[in-house]
């Protein structure tokens, strides 16, 4: 009877190893699935975030985390839990046909395996707590680790450590991480150390323990001992497992709330109130409007409005709220008070892709993503591009002899990270597919912020041209340093200072009613035709 137990048992154990192969392979397969099905969830719902809860602390780590719950596969979050609960099945499944088979021999020593593994999960649990009351300390080290390997690996960096010779000053900073996560891993390392100590001890006794009571209770071959050895052993290591891999599922629980919460976050296309009109003349009205950052105030008591078709330049020294202004006109920053609408419509209400019809935006740090120029002028999948459109706006753009004497023209990559043929842009020609972008667009409302920042003269030139032809009708904000260009009657000047718009109101009027407004334009113009270049000051 003990013999057929014995291989049925053993029979039982390894049919359940063979199947845990099928599972493992069905997993990999799965979490590979639901990476691909997920990461498009997880980036369509950025889009849809505001731009301040993307730009906080809190809005940073649930995207870390919760990217990290759906991305690493078997490793963590998500796919973590789904092989831990396949792992919980297969152990469950061992435990329960180990312990049917050492039922024939005496109920005892299982018994006795049960209690002592609980109280073993008592000692991880000790190490658990210790681990989710810390563990918000690690992700800020482990987040800071991410940044120096992010910017070490960067280029464009990687360029300005080398010729600032700031290694040392990387290495300062990186050595005072080191020595967090050191300390911290030490601590953990030390609790660790007394919880394993604390188990195997409770592994030998309960093994002694559960002999002593089989020899007690009957009398046992020593086959049978052998049996009982072996099998109170594989009975530890599968509880053993089954622990573990509770306690996996419970950590991995932190990144999934991370996810949920992620996915939690106040998205703009759910909001019932959302108005999806998207004509309209371009008429902009900004009341009473305020933006703050943890209780600093960005800009304050902003009033003005834009007629349809009209051109506004949004001029001041820097940091005077400028960039923060076209952010909040735009809809990336909520505002703190006061409203801003377009064509009577607070564009709070409005869908995000309500706002991308309605209003094109050029900002001083936009990216070129590495696909093609036809691509990074449309923004939009190659079916979708409208190619004839495309070259139009590069040729208006100044472009034209440029793209026309590269290998693949409009279909060309640029830089090389997805194509090895890529090309690098200069400075300017980015400038100016950054504009082709806007044009592109035609959308009847369109702010750029320095936009002509690194052209050069002609091209400057060229862009308030092309600004007067192709824009005419449309309404259109630029923040700009340099005042010459838009020094005409036909320009609305806001003059930005602390936060704030201290004056409003054509050139030659500023420079007969605001001193500030006299300040700047002198300054610079003292620069150009040579006159004292100290009037500045
Ligand atoms: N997300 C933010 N959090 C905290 N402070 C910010 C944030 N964005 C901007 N600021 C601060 O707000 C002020 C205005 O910045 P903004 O970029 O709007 O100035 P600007 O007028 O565009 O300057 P510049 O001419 O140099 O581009 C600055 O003092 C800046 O440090």
């Amino acid at each position: 009877m003990v013999i057929l137990t014995i291989l049925l048992a053993g029979v039982g154990v390894y049919a359940i190893r063979i199947f845990d192969l099928f599972l493992q392979q069905r997993l990999t397969l799965l979490t590979f699935d639901f990476r691909f099905d997920y990461v498009p969830v997880f980036s369509e719902h950025i889009f849809g975030w505001q731009q301040s809860l993307i730009d906080s602390v809190e809005g940073k780590t649930v995207i870390d985390q919760g990217y990290e719950a759906i991305y690493n596969g078997q490793n963590v979050g998500i796919g973590a839990i789904i092989a831990q609960t396949v792992t919980l099945i297969r152990t469950g499944c061992q435990i329960v046909v180990l312990l049917c088979m050492m039922g024939f021999l005496s109920i005892w020593p299982a018994a006795i395996v049960l209690g002592l593994n609980l109280l073993q999960y008592g000692f991880q649990r000790i190490g658990n707590q210790w681990y989710f009351k810390h563990k918000k300390e690690q992700n800020r080290i482990t987040s800071y680790q991410s940044y120096f390997v992010r910017t070490l690996m960067k280029r464009s960096t990687g360029k300005d450590i080398r010729l600032f010779s700031m290694f040392d000053l990387f290495h300062h900073h990186f050595m005072d991480l080191i020595q967090k996560l050191v300390t911290w891993q030490r601590h953990y390392s030390n609790l660790s150390l007394v919880i394993n100590l604390g188990q195997r001890l409770v592994n030998i006794i309960g093994l002694a323990l559960s002999l002593l009571i089989l020899i007690a209770l009957q009398n046992v071959s020593v086959a049978a001992l052998l049996f009982a050895i072996s099998a109170i052993q594989t009975l530890n290591l599968n509880f053993g497992n089954f622990r573990d891999a509770y306690v996996k599922v419970g950590k991995n629980l932190v990144f999934v709330d991370n996810f949920r919460k992620f996915m939690a976050f106040p998205y703009r296309q759910d909001q019932d109130s959302i108005e999806n009109k998207v004509s309209g003349s371009g008429k902009i009205e900004v009341r009473d409007l305020a933006y703050a950052v943890n209780g600093v105030s960005l800009v304050h008591d902003i009033n003005f409005s834009v007629k349809r078709g009209e051109k506004v330049a949004l001029v001041g020294e820097n940091g005077a709220g400028k960039s923060t202004l076209i952010k909040l006109l735009c809809g990336l920053y909520t505002p703190s008070s006061g409203s801003v609408s377009i064509d009577g419509q607070n564009i709070a209400t409005w869908a995000p892709a309500t706002m991308r019809q309605r209003v094109a935006v050029e900002f001083q740090d936009d990216v070129i993503l590495h696909f093609t120029i036809a691509e990074n002028v449309a923004c939009t999948t190659p079916q979708q591009i409208d190619t004839a459109r495309v070259e139009a706006v590069l040729d208006e753009v100044g472009l034209e002899d440029f793209v026309a004497g590269l290998p693949s023209g409009i279909q060309t990559f640029i830089g090389n990270e997805l194509n090895e043929n890529g090309i690098q842009l200069s400075g300017g020609q980015k400038d100016k597919i950054l504009f082709a972008r806007v044009l592109y667009r035609q959308a009847n409302i369109n702010i750029l912020d320095e936009p002509t920042a690194a052209l050069d003269p002609i091209s400057e030139k060229q862009f308030y041209a092309l600004v007067d032809e192709k824009l005419d009708q449309k309404t259109t904000i630029i923040v700009t340093h340099r005042l010459g260009a838009l020094a005409t009657d036909d320009v609305k000047i806001l003059v930005m200072k602390d936060g704030t718009v201290i004056a409003a109101g054509s050139h030659r009027w500023l420079l007969a009613n605001c001193d500030y407004y006299r300040k700047l334009w002198s300054a610079q113009r003292s620069l150009y035709v040579g006159g004292d270049r100290h009037e500045a000051s």
